[in-house]
């Protein structure tokens, strides 16, 4: 016979009592390894690990749970489990409440302190001084290209690349008023180039004005009442704004990919990426042997992006993200091929290729 609802829920609560039971005796062994770890001086967030582990999970998930259902729950059971180890603490751009915080919080989850910066220079300082055990910076996005500004910040600094984050960030218009009343649009430059055609469709007139963050934008918004904010949920919901339309991005398909930055290495899961920095010598043909290295030893580029050396006009660095680890032989072989066309040749980071996380 079928149960009734005060009999399923006591079922419920018999099985979250052994879920309980089994994440703090899960518990009593991540202490542990943080005991090992700390005995060892060893990293305290494992990405390869994680991932593996994330991977096995799905691989045994017969449902009705979602595998997004599934990482989010693993996401925050690990999460403490950082904390359990040792009290880490995740540099990002800030202020609260914008996409990279979103980044940040997909991949550390809400267990571990955060450290909102002002800039992405601060970010790299944070974990260069050991003020922060990681970073978060914005690298690329799909409709608008590289952030600049963190590629020319990895050629200043000694921190390398451990993870990343696939962000598909929606834009969202948000205020307090109804559509008609708005008198002017806030955000960030990035977000308003993103809604372009949108913000031209919908509202010609209306004028746009650049803030520092799409936080920034959605704290004035909610101070004013025909002011209006292009900003994530999470700014929306931080400032009490209503969400006019969302996913407003002329690309649906708009991603950001984060970085995480640290003083580690992670060793190879088999899907992994490296990103590299190299200087050109001063020689005809020198771009070209370079990528023809690249297709000499199979390996495929997923970036390619150039910045002015700075030292003097004309010279160029060249910034690739190419799928291998530093440990695999033919990546040796591969860097070895460019430093023979290369001023130098500086390894970024490999790290273990990130799924792409949606914000909605
Ligand atoms: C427990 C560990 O530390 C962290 C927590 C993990 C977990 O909860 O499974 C996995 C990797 C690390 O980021 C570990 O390294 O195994």
């Amino acid at each position: 016979m079928n149960k009734n609802l005060s009999e399923l829920r006591s079922e419920i609560d018999r099985l979250d009592r052994s879920i309980v039971a089994m994440i703090n005796e899960r518990y009593g062994y991540v202490r542990q390894v943080g005991e090992w770890k700390h005995a060892n001086a060893s990293e305290i967030y494992v990405p390869e690990r994680e991932k593996a582990l994330l991977e096995k999970l799905e691989g045994i998930n017969d449902g009705p749970l979602k595998n997004e259902t599934l990482r989010a729950i693993y996401r925050e059971i690990m999460s403490g489990a950082i904390a359990l180890e040792s009290p880490v603490k995740i540099a990002f751009l800030g202020p609260e409440n914008t996409f990279s915080h979103q980044a940040a919080l997909s991949k550390f989850g809400s267990s571990v302190s955060y450290l909102a910066k002002n800039s992405i220079a601060e970010v790299f300082e944070a974990v260069d001084r050991g003020k922060a055990d990681y970073g978060v910076v914005p690298i690329e996005n799909s409709t608008e290209g590289a952030v600049t500004y963190t590629l020319d910040m990895f050629n200043q600094s000694e921190v390398s690349i451990c993870a990343e984050v696939q962000l598909a960030a929606h834009q969202n218009l948000m205020a307090r008023c109804d559509k008609e009343h708005i008198r002017v649009i806030y955000s960030h430059p990035q977000a308003l180039a993103q809604c372009r055609l949108y913000l031209h469709n919908n509202f010609p007139l209306v004028p746009q004005v650049e803030v520092r963050s799409t936080a920034e934008a959605a704290k004035r918004a909610a101070m004013d009442d025909h002011a209006a904010a292009v900003a994530s949920t999470l700014a929306a919901d931080a400032n009490g704004l209503k969400v006019l339309d969302g996913s407003i991005e002329d690309n649906s398909r708009n991603v950001t990919r984060f970085l995480v930055i640290a003083r580690q290495n992670p060793k190879p899961t088999g899907e992994d990426k490296t990103s590299i920095v190299f200087a050109l010598k001063d020689k005809v043909g020198a771009l070209m042997e370079c990528l023809t290295a690249f297709g000499k030893e199979g390996v495929s580029m997923s970036m390619i992006e150039s910045r002015p050396a700075k030292t003097r006009p004309g010279e160029y660095l060249f910034f690739v993200d190419f799928n291998g680890h530093r440990n695999d032989t033919h990546v040796q072989e591969l860097i070895e091929e460019l430093q023979k066309h290369c001023l130098y040749v500086k390894t970024l980071g490999s790290y273990p290729c990130g799924l792409s996380i949606s914000n909605d």
